[in-house]
């Protein structure tokens, strides 16, 4: 029947891979790894492209596209930047019969492609800020498991590279400011970290504190675009998530510091990381000695940014808010906000109720409400009910004799099936706020799950005991390599009833930092300016 087979609170990774055919939003493809995007997947990319190109040529910056293809040659000579990475990339060897003189690449990111040209292009400061980005896919060729949009061979992505004459410009200088907790999780904090547990790894959210004040990063041009990343998720997908910055260990190895926003899958306990925001420092310009003369007339190198989103929001969002009769869209990106069906009787005044149903879908077209009509005959009503829940439609609307003669319509929220009865003479501003109301209780709802998987820790027992609960975990962090590894492996050998063991990872230090809980250990000495809190030091 119509119905999904899996739910998703008892097999989640089968309930997924169900709701996105049967949402219509994937075809799997004979190719492990690869999916095709179906329309209903891609006017949700879209609406995101619109959103975040929009923004990005309000930060001037210009879209460009490079090739697909890097050859050996260049990819290769950044060793260090893509060891641990040459597993994944995906080799173009022979065309034809004939095998290739250089064996050539597919893009795995785009780097060691742009950067070359970047070194050619730059030459004075007057060719600075250069700020590219580019619509496209890239290949990575991974073994773990392939999931839809989370983490497939193939992506579309859009990856920004940026170039300034200076840090400030880069980077920007931290801005002090007094704190102020706007932060969704700090009416949680106690302490400063958090750990995601999944299967494979916990994911620990460090905060490093910083004792003397807590910066409030502003104008970043890393930070502009993180924000633009926190915006796509809360305000399109309805997902609430954590700004932060990545550990030493996590962080993009050629670069100076990495900012992610965070997003949380209840089901899992899992955390995923939902877009990166990355300051390069000069590294790259090392690499790639892209220099230019300032305006002393001296040798300089560029300070760099680089930053992507790519379809894994996708999935995010699907896993997130779909339940056990299928997809459930944020009304910002779903391409059919309101359905509107039929529901003839046998000898009522059919081509009445017909005509209503044209004229609603009319009215809420004129007024920019995305609408449409099931008309089909051969598909009975309660049939269209459960194929447009399947594809998460977040309104529909039912017009029958009584509604008819009532002048009104009846309208079933997809979120939470509550029924309202709507007059016509109200029905777009009633349908606009049922729209804005999905879209809140979709994120406040969200919220809550996040929040209540939070669970704050002080001792290294607290942690494990939180780790078996599939918790997220808010522990004192001191974010030093080693001790990190340490973590990972002291959490990795546990072997936890229920199978809730997992080797901690970090995710990211919240900017939002909670105040420091009085007597945890204060170990490690001043760094950057702020003195940081060591949580679980291997002894
Ligand atoms: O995350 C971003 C923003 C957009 C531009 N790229 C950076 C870092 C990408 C990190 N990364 C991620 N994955 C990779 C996979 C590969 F096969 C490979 F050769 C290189 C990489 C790799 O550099
Ligand atoms: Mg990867």
């Amino acid at each position: 029947g119509l119905g999904l087979t899996n739910k998703k609170d008892e097999n989640f990774g089968e309930w997924y891979s169900e709701v996105v055919v049967n949402g219509e939003m994937i075809e799997y493809y004979d190719i492990s790894g690869c999916y095709i995007l179906r329309p209903w997947t891609t006017s949700i990319w879209e609406t995101l492209h619109e959103f975040f190109d929009a923004e990005i040529k309000k930060m001037k910056v210009k879209n460009c596209y490079f090739p697909l293809f890097v050859s050996s040659t260049v990819l290769e000579k950044e060793k260090d930047h893509i060891e641990g990475f040459a597993p994944e990339v995906a080799w173009v060897t022979r065309s034809g019969k004939s095998e290739l003189e250089v064996p050539i690449a597919i893009r795995p990111t785009s780097e060691t492609v742009m950067y070359p040209y970047y070194s050619k292009w730059i030459r004075g400061h007057r060719d600075l800020p250069l700020k590219l980005n580019q619509w496209c896919n890239v290949v990575r060729w991974e073994f773990s498991n392939p999931t839809p949009f989370i983490r497939s061979r193939e992506f579309l992505w859009q990856e920004g590279h940026t170039a300034f004459a200076t840090k400030e410009e880069a980077d920007e200088e931290l801005a002090l400011s007094p704190l102020h907790n706007s932060s969704s999780l700090s009416s949680h904090y106690q302490s400063s970290s958090s750990a995601f547990l999944d299967d494979h790894f916990l994911y620990v959210l460090m905060a490093l504190n910083h004792r003397f004040h807590v910066f409030q990063f502003q104008y970043s041009a890393v930070l502009q675009i993180l924000e633009l990343y926190r915006r796509i998720y809360e305000e399109f997908l309805a997902i609430p998530v954590i700004k932060g910055k990545k550990s030493e260990a996590e962080k993009f190895a050629g670069g100076l510091y990495t900012t992610s926003v965070e997003a949380f899958i209840p089901n899992t306990g899992r955390g995923v990381q939902g877009a990166t925001s990355h300051c390069l420092g000069q590294n790259f310009a090392k690499m790639f000695e892209i220099n230019f003369e300032n305006e002393k007339g001296e040798k300089a190198m560029v300070w760099q940014n680089s930053w992507a989103y790519s379809t894994r929001t996708i999935g995010v969002m699907v896993m997130v808010h779909g339940d056990d009769k299928g997809l459930v869209l944020p009304p910002k990106v779903a391409s059919l906000q309101v359905i509107v069906v039929p529901v003839p009787y046998k000898d009522a005044d059919t081509q009445g109720i017909f005509d209503a149903c044209t004229a609603t879908v009319d009215a809420l077209n004129e007024a920019g409400i995305r609408a449409d009509t099931d008309f089909r005959d051969n598909y009975s009503p309660g049939w269209k009910y459960s194929h447009w829940e399947m594809k998460g439609v977040p309104l529909r609307i039912e017009i029958g004799p009584k509604d008819l003669a009532n002048n009104q319509v009846r309208a079933v929220r997809r979120d939470n099936s509550a029924k309202i009865d709507i007059p016509r003479e109200s029905l777009v501003e009633q349908v606009k706020e049922l729209l804005g109301n999905i879209h809140q209780n979709l994120f406040d709802l969200a919220k809550q799950k996040r929040d209540a998987c939070v669970e704050i820790v002080k001792t290294w027992d607290e942690f494990e005991a939180a780790l078996d609960k599939k918790k997220l975990i808010l522990a004192p962090w001191c974010d030093e390599e080693e001790v990190e590894k340490d973590v990972k492996t002291r959490t990795k050998e546990r072997l936890v009833p229920g199978g809730g063991g997992g080797a901690a990872k970090t995710l990211c230090s919240p900017f939002d930092q909670p105040e420091l809980p009085e007597g945890a250990r204060e170990i490690g000495q001043e760094k950057n300016g702020y003195s940081v809190l060591c949580f679980g030091k291997a002894s």
